[in-house]
């Protein structure tokens, strides 16, 4: 198992070229928050912004479309039921994000099916949309061109994976990892990540000051970001998002009892910055 250091994100986190524009820094697209979980979807576009994506759309209930740009303006907006709009910004998409704050009714399962049908370079399932695909044998049909990643805390793992929390060890997760043909984020105290080409690597950072609603929905802009812009080793890449998340609560923990998820949010430009340069925050 591969422990997940510091080292990883400096190799990740290059300076930019200056000629970049938009597009050199990646298209992201986030499906999900619901009229009742906008928050989610708010939180996964307001990291994937501040991670560096180049242009972020957040495709999701017109309720939320207030909220979103009185703190994300940056990103774009699609009302979930445009269907041909939400088809055209997924396809276009370089990682897209699907799930957080979905919920697992017949809407929600529409838009992941459109979702899944339209996918095509990477495709981020957390929250609702593993477990949407857990209970239903259609959706689990629709098999995606993308390269798939799985996000799950332990409960949503053993909903997809069928296996109980005893039951996750790392060769059963490595095992069902492979059966799903997709890289999983295991996430947990000492998240675990089981990658496509073999390699197995794990978090010896963060903690409890982490388990606030949102920690997970974070994640996905965070990972969602460092794919669409950073070029090189995916394994890594997908590595260092993760640790970026757990190692900017633990540096705010510091001083915090909880750290909220938009604080992480909020901390990226700053310590990717830090890390770019090799300096120690
Ligand atoms: N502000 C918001 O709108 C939020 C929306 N959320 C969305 O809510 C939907 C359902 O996700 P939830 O995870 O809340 O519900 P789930 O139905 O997936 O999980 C049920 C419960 O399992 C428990 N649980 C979670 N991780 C666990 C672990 N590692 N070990 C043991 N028990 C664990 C939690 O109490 C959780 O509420 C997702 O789409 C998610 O994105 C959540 O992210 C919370 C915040
Ligand atoms: N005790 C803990 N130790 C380490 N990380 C934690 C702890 N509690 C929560 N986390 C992290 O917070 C996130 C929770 O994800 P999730 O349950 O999906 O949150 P969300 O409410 O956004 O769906 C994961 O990245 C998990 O590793
Ligand atoms: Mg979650």
């Amino acid at each position: 198992m591969h422990v997940i250091t510091q080292k990883d994100v400096e190799n990740v986190i290059q300076k930019r070229i200056e000629t970049g524009h938009k597009g050199t820094f990646g298209r992201v697209s986030v499906i999900g928050g619901n009229a009742n979980m906008g928050g989610a979807a708010i939180m996964a576009v307001q990291a994937a912004v501040k991670a560096g994506a180049g242009l972020t759309t957040c495709i999701s209930h017109k309720a939320n479309l207030t909220a979103l740009h009185a703190r994300v303006p940056e990103a774009m907006f699609i009302d979930y039921f445009d269907n041909d709009a939400l088809c055209k910004s997924v396809f276009q998409s370089n990682v897209v994000v699907v799930g957080p704050g979905l919920g697992t009714d017949e809407t929600a399962k529409q838009v992941f099916s459109s979702v899944l049908k339209n996918a095509n370079q990477t495709l981020i399932i957390d929250g609702s949309a593993i477990t949407m695909l857990a209970e239903d044998d259609q959706l689990k049909k629709l098999t995606p061109s993308a390269k798939i990643i799985f996000t799950p805390h332990e409960i949503e793992w053993q909903r997809l994976s069928g296996l109980s929390q005893a039951e996750q060890t790392p060769a059963k997760n490595a095992a069902k990892a492979l059966e799903l043909n997709a890289d999983v984020v295991l996430k947990k105290h000492g998240t675990e990540i089981y990658h496509l080409s073999g390699k197995c690597s794990k978090l010896t950072i963060g903690g409890p000051y982490m388990s606030t609603g949102g920690m997970g929905d974070t994640l996905t802009g965070i990972c969602a970001a460092f794919l669409a812009q950073f070029k090189g080793d995916q394994d890594q890449i997908l590595d260092a998002a993760v640790y970026t998340h757990s190692d900017i609560a633990d540096l705010l923990a510091k001083e915090r009892y909880v750290v909220l998820p938009s604080e992480i949010a909020d901390n990226l430009q700053k310590y990717m910055k830090h890390r770019c340069n090799g300096q120690i925050l």
